[in-house]
């Protein structure tokens, strides 16, 4: 850790001339008391994390339960992604899109000086530099954020290959990199007592995408504040993925090993909070398969010589839902945060300095809940934030698959999509080919979570589960979709299908057991690859004939199985309008190809 005097030249910290002069405009415009360039070593996290400790941010857990690791309760109004506040400010307002927020880029430029002028008084700035994706890449990902948080110090070491060798390279190749600038927006006043969440009411997550640069005020919650993420790899990666030909997207990777030792793997785009992290930490409920783990939340994939799509994660960390994370529907995941190191947010502490969420085994008899109250089991609040996470390293994911750290990444063969419905979509649905794959995506629908600020439950189109992290026009997002599938032989693109694990019965419970018994759908599509599973076909694409699904050893009756798979041309005429509404927003934007697929889709079902 290098320490600056406050008057001292950032230039100290580094030969990179354009990352020095940038470190210093920032430092005399937001005024810290020093700046702290990260290194990323085990002293630097032992003294950040022991400053969050005496700051009150983080509670110290038991070291035999939880080795190294802390647990933070953010303020209340701090506990997940602002959509409202998050802005994609292109030079032009068509670029930004008919789902994206927009200001003109020297608007919010003024409106943001003011805020940061000054914001970081009485507190510590962090120059982080971090890479997304492998330092090794033939073209690495540099980004630096600047943070006057602890809390996105710590965190973003856990999500993230970050410090002084990422430095090192960046200054060896004096490389361009995406600035990443983050406050919290509460200065301190001398003397002034800190809070344990410092943040501010006012917050505004904002993307430059022809300059390459995040600038966001105000939040200390992951996805508003850990920029490498979705601000980085999903909203300026996608930007910059449309201009250079290759994709940036919401999806885990997963490999699945079949009992004849044969290999896939596949990629899976579905919403926040939509079991990503869950289907990537799969345990195979069918004898002889096996899975693996590459990555659970960012895909960017880019064609290989071969023609096939290859897929890296460019993250470093897990940042998973904890409530629902127990061993029954996650050992994985469990048996990750086990190693250590991991931070835990708005989860309850036990008595006995354990962390405790609803849907973990053990229920405690008295826990002090995210909100700082005594929790029974009686109590009517929730002990976690329905949106609470957990934060640890992908290298303690005891089923981490050895090529998660292969710069080239991995040739995909299947790409799902999913959300979170009650009705109508089934179990698993096969896209004709490349184009149907991309109506599929364009057209996904989920019932809103807890992962973003605002009402949950609510049905809302979310193209290949992007909507809040496209970082542009959206109309040409689904048209660079299209491309891609004219860019190489149709053979090698992965095939596209359709999964909703959240369909419900009349009695409003879940149709399939989900988690581990979702092997059966995975089995079912490397079959189908493979060709050698059947499948009916319908108006919206092929599902599995119910002999085709191995649903051997399930508690399930055949009509429970022939529900989840039901295609109702009812509910699917009710959902074309939906559709053909959604649709209009793109205006022109839209590609005809997928205006075809609506029309087909629409006269398909009219014939059945
Ligand atoms: N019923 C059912 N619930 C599931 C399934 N998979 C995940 N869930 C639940 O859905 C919630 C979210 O799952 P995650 O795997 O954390 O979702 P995610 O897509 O990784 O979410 P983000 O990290 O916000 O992007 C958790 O409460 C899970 O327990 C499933 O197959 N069936
Ligand atoms: O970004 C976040 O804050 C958490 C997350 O993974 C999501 O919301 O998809
Ligand atoms: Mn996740």
């Amino acid at each position: 850790m290098t320490i600056n005097a406050p008057t001292a030249p950032a230039q100290a910290g580094t030969s990179h001339d354009a990352l020095a002069k940038w470190v210093d405009e920032v430092a005399e415009l937001t005024t810290p008391d020093r700046v702290i360039w990260v290194d990323g070593s085990p002293e630097e996290w032992r003294d950040v994390t022991d400053a969050l400790v005496n700051a009150g941010t983080f509670t110290r857990l038991d070291e035999t339960k939880q080795p190294d690791s802390f647990r933070a309760a953010s303020d209340p109004s701090d506990v997940a992604r602002v959509e409202a506040c998050t802005y994609i400010c292109s030079r032009e307002e068509k670029d930004s899109g008919p789902t994206n927020n927009w200001m003109d880029p020297d608007e919010m430029k003024g409106i943001l000086t003011q805020l940061f002028r000054g914001s970081m008084a009485g507190r510590t700035m962090y120059v982080i530099p971090f890479v997304m994706g492998h330092l090794d890449a033939e073209h690495p990902m540099f980004g630096v954020e600047i943070t006057d948080s602890e809390y996105v110090v710590a965190s973003m070491r856990i999500m993230a290959r970050i410090g002084a060798p990422v430095l090192a390279k960046m200054e060896e190749l004096q490389a361009d990199f995406v600035p990443a600038l983050h406050s919290v927006g509460a200065p301190l006043q001398p003397g002034e007592q800190d809070v344990p969440w410092p943040c501010n009411d006012t917050k505004y997550i904002v993307h430059f995408p022809e300059e390459r640069m995040i600038w966001s005020y105000g939040s200390g919650y992951g996805g508003n504040a850990l920029l490498g993420k979705k601000c980085y790899a999903l909203r300026i990666a996608s930007a910059v993925a449309h201009d250079e030909g290759w994709m940036a997207e919401h999806m885990l990777i997963l490999k699945l090993t079949s009992p004849q030792g044969k290999a896939h793997y596949i990629a899976a785009a579905f919403p926040s909070a939509c079991g990503k992290t869950n289907l990537a930490m799969l345990q195979p409920t069918i004898p002889g398969w096996k899975a693996e783990t590459l990555g659970d939340d960012i895909a960017w994939m880019r064609f290989g010589k071969d023609g096939r799509l290859y897929a890296v994660n460019p993250e470093y960390g897990f940042f998973g839902v904890a409530p629902g994370t127990n061993q029954r529907t996650n050992p994985n995941a469990m048996a990750t945060l086990k190693g250590g190191h991991s931070i835990y947010t708005n989860v309850a502490l036990t008595d006995d300095g354990d962390v405790w969420w609803e849907g973990l085994e053990n229920e405690p008899a008295h826990a002090t809940s995210w909100k700082g109250a005594d929790w029974t089991p009686d109590s009517t609040e929730p002990a976690a934030h329905p949106n609470s996470r957990y934060c640890t390293p992908i290298t303690q994911c005891p089923i981490l698959a050895d090529e998660y750290d292969d710069p080239q990444g991995v040739p995909i063969s299947a790409i799902l999509f999913g959300g979170r419905r009650k009705t109508t979509i089934p179990l698993v649905t096969e896209a004709r080919d490349w184009a149907h794959g991309t109506f599929m995506g364009a057209t996904l629908s989920s019932e809103t979570t807890a992962a973003a600020v605002g009402k949950t439950g609510i049905v809302r189109r979310d193209p290949m589960a992007m909507l809040p992290f496209i970082g542009y026009n959206a109309g040409d997002y689904l048209g660079h979709w299209i491309d891609i599938g004219k860019q190489s032989d149709a053979s090698l693109l992965p095939r596209i299908y359709y999964v909703n694990w959240f369909r419900r019965d009349d009695d409003g419970g879940f149709l399939w057991p989900g988690f581990g018994e979702n092997s059966r759908v995975l089995k079912w599509i490397v079959e189908r690859i493979e060709g050698t599973a059947d499948a009916r076909e319908t108006p919206i694409g092929h599902v599995p004939t119910p002999e085709a699904l191995d649903v051997d050893g399930l508690d399930l009756t055949t009509e429970q199985i022939a529900e989840a798979l039901a295609v109702n041309s009812k509910e699917w005429q009710a959902e074309i309008p939906q559709i053909q509404e959604w649709f209009t927003k793109f205006g022109d934007q839209l590609p005809t190809e997928l205006q075809v697929e609506l029309d087909t889709l629409t006269t398909r079902l009219g014939d059945c």
